[in-house]
């Protein structure tokens, strides 16, 4: 039994550098065996950052605790700020709010999403020129999700003007870090370059606001909504920056995971002819000429299912949250400023939820109770899938990341033959909410059918 007031039991770990070197090996692994070891919650140390794990496999009520307890207790965005705020720039990390809620809600994507699906088949056509080729799988596929969620974010106008410079910027950001420069108080070359990428973007941005603020016109499109719906009643210089990181921070939020997604998917699917074959029948099976909209793609059952378990396979990064007050977790105290979380690795590849839980196996989600989205509801006590999170952070850009999925991955799959020339030497998870990626090259061939 704990002391009262005791804090979480904490995993030994190497002067300075803590458990970093375990939990950079294999986050899931460490977690489990620290339970093994400690009971539901323990502690562990990356640099100068403690974290607190919770076990959400063997303890759901105290997971559930942590990611339903309010957001003035228990903060995502504070804990982003701490963990990764170095990196992306901590500006990018605003609380979600109805308005937001409200953009990225299916009822709006529904109406306003057919114009940047009818936008994908050009973006590939850029990116996979002539007949035939070999490209970068993970480039390619950041690049594309870009300048697909550029267009859904800032119109047909925006995406053409600033999506290029806005993939080379973010490719600078999102790549160019090192754990290192993550966590220890240095400043480093990849700092600047990474701030300078920054810069750009939220320059770009914010012209673009500011362009679209002076346009008499008529426009029905994200940018628009943002900026009926969530200005910050300051100053019009403050404001211009608000509106801009929140347009930037949805850009950035749409992007990395959905990029990784598609990435993964079709690398699994090129590795299993079988269930590649299951998903290009049923996109042969739509009716020709009609329009890519949500209703269509509901009907793509095999490709959910694929797109499903490859993410089940790589969504294994965690879900953190920083005490905003002194709590109590399990009967243990966590000083205000602790972070405390989970890996999803330990959900979505637990055994007793998912049979032979490392296979590739999409048919599995036929056996299983799911949503629209072929997936294992992701509210449900204890969580059966982790992928988009759970509780009151559950990914609000859920239905969009399915729509661009969908109508990136369509086109990818009934234009062209793929095959893998190498393979990543490994998937890095990542200790933040989401998809690991590939570590070394991810090079693919294509042929137009
Ligand atoms: C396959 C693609 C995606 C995956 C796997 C994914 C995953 C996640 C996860 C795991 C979380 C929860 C993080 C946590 O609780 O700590 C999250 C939150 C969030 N995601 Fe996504 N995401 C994806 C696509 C998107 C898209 C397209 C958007 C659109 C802007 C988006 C916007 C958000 C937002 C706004 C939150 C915070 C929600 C809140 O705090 O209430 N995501 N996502």
């Amino acid at each position: 039994m704990p002391q009262p007031d005791a804090p979480p039991p904490r995993t030994f770990g190497l002067p300075l550098v803590g458990n970093t070197l375990g939990i950079m090996r294999d986050p899931i692994d460490f977690q489990r065996r620290g339970h093994r070891r400690h009971g539901p919650v323990f502690s562990a140390r990356i640099f100068g950052t403690t974290l607190t794990f919770v076990d959400p496999v063997g303890a759901p009520e105290l997971f559930e605790q942590v990611i339903r307890t309010p957001t003035d207790q228990l903060s995502l965005v504070a804990a982003y700020k701490h963990l990764v705020g170095r990196i992306l720039g901590p500006e990018l990390f605003t609380e979600i709010d109805k308005p937001m809620r409200e953009g990225l809600s299916v009822k709006y994507i529904g109406k306003h999403v057919g114009p940047t699906v009818a936008f994908v088949p050009q973006v590939l056509a850029r990116r996979l020129p002539g007949d035939h080729g070999t490209v970068d799988g993970l480039r390619m596929a950041n690049d594309v999700v870009l300048h697909v969620v550029a267009h859904y974010v800032l119109g047909h106008g925006g995406a053409e003007r600033h999506a290029d410079e806005l993939a080379e910027a973010m490719h600078v950001l999102e790549s160019d870090f090192s754990i290192l420069g993550m966590m220890l108080p240095i400043e480093t070359a990849s700092a600047r370059r990474r701030r300078a990428a920054f810069d750009r973007m939220i320059g770009l941005i914010e012209a673009e606001v500011r362009a679209r603020r002076a346009d008499r016109g008529q426009h029905d499109d994200f940018l628009q909504f943002a900026i009926d719906h969530m200005s910050s009643d300051g100053a019009e210089h403050d404001d211009i920056r608000w509106l801009g990181l929140r347009v930037l921070g949805t850009i950035f939020g749409a992007h990395t995971n959905t990029a990784m997604s598609v990435a993964s998917t079709l690398s699994d699917l090129v590795e299993h002819p079988e269930a590649l074959a299951r998903v290009r029948a049923e996109i042969a099976a739509l009716p020709a000429d009609a329009p890519m909209d949500l209703a269509a793609m509901r009907t793509l059952v095999e490709l959910h299912r694929a797109i499903n378990e490859s993410m089940r396979l790589r969504s294994n990064g965690g879900l953190w949250r920083m005490a905003m007050s002194d709590i109590d977790l399990g009967g243990y105290h966590l000083a205000k400023g602790s972070v405390v979380g989970a890996s999803m690795g330990l959900v979505n590849l637990d055994p007793a939820r998912y049979q032979g839980s490392h296979e590739y196996r999409p048919a599995r989600f036929e056996a299983m109770t799911t949503d629209n989205y072929q997936s294992p509801s992701v509210g449900s006590t204890p969580l059966q899938f982790g992928a988009f999170g759970t509780g009151r952070n559950l990914c609000s850009g859920r239905p969009l990341a399915y729509a661009m999925l969908a109508a990136i991955l369509v086109p990818l799959l009934r234009d062209y033959e793929w095959q893998v020339v190498r393979r990543p030497r490994r998937w890095f998870t990542l200790l933040t909410g989401g998809l690991s990626r590939p570590i070394g090259e991810l090079s693919l061939s294509y042929r137009r059918r």
